[in-house]
């Protein structure tokens, strides 16, 4: 029985698309190690920011296939442990989107017109009228730090507010700045010249701390600043003593380094120029009915063998890219286990060339496949398309891929993989044919075209007269079948190469007396 644990709040919407393809059980709150002691059978883990899914969590569940993260932000997911276990991780990339963007402006508002502040104090029975004048937007700037999703309609509402929109990001293109009528500056520049700055910047080793004493003393006195994104990109304690100090008119908080906000947090001694909220910017019910539906739908689809949508770590691979290229990644992992077992030894390198019309497509998903069949040999299961590169890397193979376009040999092109091993190196060609039929198109450059098959066996021999007669009779002699048989040269009476397709492993010592017949030179079998 398939089984998913639900570890955060999820919206009920998600649970019932996961109950529809498993068993559910929703256990929210739950200490690491509790958590790590209850992960044994659990195939897909769903979560939102609460739970940290850690190397811990991960390596404790022994069936995880997915972690689908219900928001954006991965931080809290050690995702290259799930990579190196071969897990997948799944986001919801614009669920949220409206909503972080929203309460990053109302935290703006409120921030500027001292809005809780003065609740609390009319709550309280006074009536502090001038205490509390606020400043307006229109006609401010508005710094932006990070022009994606959340920062870009935070940029629209505030331009329908009048506020001009400076915007800090290397990612963005100044013509995409252009079309959103931002002007790109450098961050220095931003801080100096923004009436108010709003971050909408994932919490990466670039980003921990990106605002500390040096940004926060660039900023004007009048100036407010605003995170709705995550913690730990802020220096809390600089930032407490800037607030402390009136060097900076205010500061509204969603996220912080560490969640729960600690209790001798400094920001919870300041009074009337900060704002702070328990990480609410996806909190709204359209947004936790969006990225729950959005992440159990992904979850659903792998658990029944179909590819995700927002997968966090294959990089380059969209379910429509894995629609086109199947027949294409199917001969890749193809060629991939069969030149593993030609080249036998310790793998040193792999050349992944892409020829004809196959050098027009990214050569990402082809250089993943063609790596999970290399190493499918050693890893069985284990290696997939989520940690196959990983793998590889771990194991000092050097994996090259070349794109040659001039090469016309097969309409849709072909795909040539050489493999380089301690015991010598191999090349096989393939191509897929009418029908989506795969074909082996050549080995060590010798034409041939035979389809892959579960048992084959290859042999590097003498063209002369014989020898494939005694090969067959040898493997008659030994009630081994042969299903087909190609012969391919480039000269007569030259090198030649056999494949033949068996309907029944060859054992270790035939293939020895194989190898002993005079003028086969070499002989492997491949088992895929
Ligand atoms: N408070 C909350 O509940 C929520 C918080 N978030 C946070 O907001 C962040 C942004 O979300 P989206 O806009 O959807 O992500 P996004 O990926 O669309 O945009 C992030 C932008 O930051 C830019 N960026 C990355 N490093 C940068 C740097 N060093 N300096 C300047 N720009 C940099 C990227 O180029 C990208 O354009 C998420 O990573 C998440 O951490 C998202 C949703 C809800
Ligand atoms: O989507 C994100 O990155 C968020 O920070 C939302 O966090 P939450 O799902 O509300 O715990």
């Amino acid at each position: 029985m398939t089984k998913v644990l639900v570890s955060d709040p999820i919206d009920q919407a998600g649970i019932d698309i996961l109950s529809q393809v498993a068993h559910v059980d929703v256990c929210i709150g739950l200490p690491e190690q509790e958590l790590v002691g209850a992960m044994a059978d659990y195939d897909a883990l769903m979560v939102r920011s609460g739970t940290q899914v850690t190397a811990a969590v991960i390596d404790a569940a022994p069936q995880l296939k997915i972690i689908g993260r219900a928001g954006v932000g991965v931080d809290n997911v050690d995702v290259t442990a799930a990579t190196r276990r071969g897990v997948l991780v799944v986001n919801s990339p614009e669920g949220n989107t409206i909503a972080a963007a929203e309460h990053a402006l109302a935290m703006m508002l409120a921030l500027t017109r001292n809005i809780p502040q003065a609740h609390t104090s009319t709550m309280a029975g006074r009536w502090d009228r001038k205490r509390y004048l606020g400043n307006e937007l229109y006609k401010k700037t508005l710094g932006v730090v990070g022009l994606g999703k959340i920062g870009a309609h935070v940029a629209k509402i505030a331009q329908a507010l009048g506020m001009v929109v400076l915007a800090h990001d290397p990612f963005i293109s100044n013509e995409r700045a252009q079309k959103l009528q931002v002007r790109l500056v450098e961050l220095a520049a931003l801080f100096e010249e923004a009436d108010y700055i709003t971050l909408h910047i994932p919490r990466t080793n670039e980003t921990a701390n990106l605002v500390g004493d040096r940004l926060l003393k660039r900023m004007k006195p009048t100036a407010r600043l605003i995170n709705c994104a995550r913690g730990g990109v802020v220096n809390e304690e600089a930032l407490a003593d800037a607030l402390r100090n009136h060097t900076i008119a205010g500061a509204a908080l969603d996220v912080y380094s560490s969640e729960p906000l600690a209790d001798g947090s400094p920001l919870r001694s300041l009074r009337d120029n900060v704002i702070l909220t328990p990480h609410l910017g996806a909190s709204t019910a359209e947004a936790q009915a969006n990225v729950a539906i959005d992440v159990a739908e992904q979850i659903r689809d792998v658990l029944l063998g179909l590819p995700a949508r927002s997968a966090v770590n294959i990089p380059g691979l969209s379910p429509d890219l894995m629609e086109e290229l199947r027949a294409h990644l199917s001969l890749a992992e193809h060629l991939g286990h069969c030149v593993s077992q030609l080249a036998g030894g310790n793998v040193q390198e792999l050349e992944v060339r892409m020829q004809g019309e196959l050098a027009a497509q990214p050569s990402q998903p082809l250089v993943t496949a063609s790596l999970k069949g290399l190493l499918s040999s050693a890893l069985g299961e284990r290696i997939n398309y989520v940690n196959a590169g990983l793998e590889a890397k771990s194991r000092g193979i050097k994996v090259l891929e070349v794109k040659d376009e001039a090469s016309r040999d097969y309409s849709g092109g072909s795909l040539q993989l050489t493999c380089r091993s301690s015991s010598g190196l191999h090349t096989l060609t393939g191509a897929v044919f009418s029908g989506d039929e795969l074909r082996i198109t050549s080995v060590d450059s010798f034409p041939i075209s035979v389809p892959p098959s579960n048992h084959m066996l290859f042999t590097r021999h003498r063209d002369m007269p014989g020898i494939i007669g005694r090969l067959g009779s040898l493997l008659g002699q030994h009630n081994v079948n042969i299903a087909s048989m190609q012969v391919g040269r480039r000269i007569m009476r030259g090198d030649a190469v056999m494949v033949l397709s068996v309907d029944d492993p060859i054992p270790e010592s035939l293939l020895e007396d194989i190898t002993s017949i005079d003028g086969i030179r070499e002989a492997h079998t491949v088992s895929l």
